[in-house]
């Protein structure tokens, strides 16, 4: 990954552990908001991501790309697959149940993806400093250790949620309950 020292830990950054209440390795992370454009089931042309972490610290999902996310004739958009880096990687911070968001993202496309492929999409973090949170995403094409098609380096802020409130809708947020409540 070709990552800017925005996107790279500073030395002095930690490699954070799972919160104790996050969701232990094997489960699906459901979706944030049912009208988000990267996991919302009921967004009619979003990526649909459904995230799954095998170990508490990473997270995988699969994004077939459709006609909807088409740039070029039958070739994904490359929008639409920095899209689907940066909602893997914004669920990968949930795993540390804190509300995030981003605030750089830098991606590489390695590969043209067309129409009806399957990107196998993983995502993990290299470090956290403060609200710093430095964060890193593949797409690969097919099959989890297919070619890859995308990479991806982000640094992720902390914020409180009084964010999402004050620049958001507070009332979708209230009307929204998760169990695994972090980012709304
Ligand atoms: C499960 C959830 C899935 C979600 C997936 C999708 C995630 C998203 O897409 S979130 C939506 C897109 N992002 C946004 O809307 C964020 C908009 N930006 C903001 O709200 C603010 O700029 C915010 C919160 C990032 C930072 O503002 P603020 O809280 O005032 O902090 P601020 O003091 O400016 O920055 C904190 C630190 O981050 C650094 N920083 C902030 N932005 C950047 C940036 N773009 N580049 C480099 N560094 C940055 C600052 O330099 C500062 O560093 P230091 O502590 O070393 O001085």
């Amino acid at each position: 990954m070709t990552r800017s020292p925005v996107t790279t830990p500073p030395p002095e950054a930690d490699q954070p552990a799972a919160h104790f209440d996050a969701p232990p390795p094997g489960s699906a992370l459901g979706s944030h908001y049912s009208r988000c454009f990267g996991c919302g089931a009921d967004h009619p042309t979003g990526l649909h991501l459904a995230a799954v972490t095998p170990d508490g610290a990473t997270v995988e999902a699969e994004f077939t790309v459709g006609e909807a996310h088409q740039g070029a004739p039958m070739l994904a958009h490359g929008g639409v697959l920095a899209a689907a880096m940066d909602e893997i990687i914004g669920m990968s911070v949930w795993l540390f149940q804190r509300p995030y968001v981003t605030a750089r993202l830098e991606t590489d496309y390695v590969r043209p993806v067309p129409v009806g492929t399957t990107l196998h999409l993983r995502a993990w973090c290299n470090g956290i400093a403060g609200r710093k949170a430095y964060l890193e995403a593949e797409g690969r094409i097919g099959a989890p250790d297919g070619p890859v098609a995308v990479r991806a380096a982000a640094l992720f802020v902390q914020v409180d949620m009084e964010h999402f409130a004050r620049h958001g809708d507070a009332a979708a947020i209230a009307a929204e309950h998760h169990d695994f409540e972090v980012n709304p």
